[in-house]
């Protein structure tokens, strides 16, 4: 199968222009399963994301499906998951994996391949990763977003309380956990820049490796969110925050942000009115982070 050809930050700064600043994460949990008069099987399951998605990708630059929701039903949920991610770029819209992997390069490596490589039925435009093997782990999965241009969410500073005790952590040389992951990923993004600028083509107005910064967490002193990529902003809606603490949060950065919200829109479903009224008020509430 063969991929896109624009490197995926392009193509996210284009449907953002386009379409907003709301990623849904598609999140089938059971209660939302039950809310929609779904069982909680493999049926409910496909019935709800394949539903979702059909309403709601037309209406937003990405959609996050979450792995786990289906890993939970398994290998018959992941096949779902699967079917979901080929309805998502039907739609137009960015299919951002959440699977958070990171591991040792060798079996990074081979997850690159699975969530990254377009041959896979597993592969999204964009994958989250965790960088707490070491950023440098993740090589494999650079590699690949490289060759198949693709994207990479790293977590930085998550939305969970707990998130703060290990990414404020100072490593040996005084910066924070989350600082120096933002700045590895700074690295990377001028790299590609650097690439473009020597073989005669402008630079790319959004790079290709974003991180994730939570809409709820706090900043470590030092910390510099300007990556020169996206900035993946979950932890809106169900989780407390709205646009106004991302700004807050993220300050002249604001228009690399794509905020991200599950529960809050698809607790308004199965109607396909109330979806869409609840995703466009996501989308109305989002847009002040595009002013800059
Ligand atoms: O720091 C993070 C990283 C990922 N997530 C994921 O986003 C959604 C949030 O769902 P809501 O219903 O909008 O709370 C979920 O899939 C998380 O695993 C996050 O919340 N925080």
């Amino acid at each position: 199968m063969s991929g896109p050809t624009q490197p995926f930050g392009a193509r996210l700064h284009a449907a953002m222009a386009a379409r907003g600043r709301v990623c849904v994460g598609i999140d089938p949990h059971p209660g939302l399963l039950a809310a929609w008069g779904l069982d909680d099987d493999v049926a409910g399951l496909e019935r709800f994301s394949r539903d979702a998605v059909a309403v709601l990708g037309p209406l937003v630059p990405a959609l996050k499906p979450q792995s786990a929701f289906f890993e939970r039903h398994g290998s018959r949920g992941v096949a779902v998951l699967a079917r979901v991610l080929a309805d998502v770029r039907e739609t137009g819209a960015l299919a951002v994996l959440d699977v958070k992997r990171g591991d040792i390069g060798s079996t990074s490596r081979a997850y690159a391949d699975a969530y990254l490589d377009p041959a896979s039925d597993l592969a999204g435009d964009a994958v989250t990763l965790s960088p707490f093997l070491g950023l440098g782990s993740l090589a494999p999965f650079v590699e690949a977003a490289r060759t198949h241009a693709g994207g990479l969410f790293v977590l930085a500073l998550t939305s969970n309380p707990e998130g703060a005790e290990v990414q404020h952590a100072r490593a040996a040389d005084g910066r924070s956990v989350a600082a120096g992951v933002l700045d590895g990923l700074r690295a990377l993004n001028a790299e590609d820049a650097a690439t473009a600028r020597a073989s005669g083509r402008s630079p790319d107005p959004l790079g290709s490796f974003g991180a994730v910064v939570g809409a709820t967490a706090s900043l470590p002193a030092g910390a510099d969110v300007a990556i020169g990529g996206p900035l993946l902003a979950p932890g809106m809606g169900a989780q407390g925050a709205d646009a106004t603490d991302v700004r807050r949060l993220v300050g002249d950065a604001s228009p690399a942000v794509l905020a991200s919200t599950s529960r809050q829109v698809l607790a308004a479903g199965p109607d396909p009115d109330a979806l869409t009224a609840a995703c466009r008020s996501a989308l109305t509430a989002a847009a002040p982070l595009g002013a800059g």
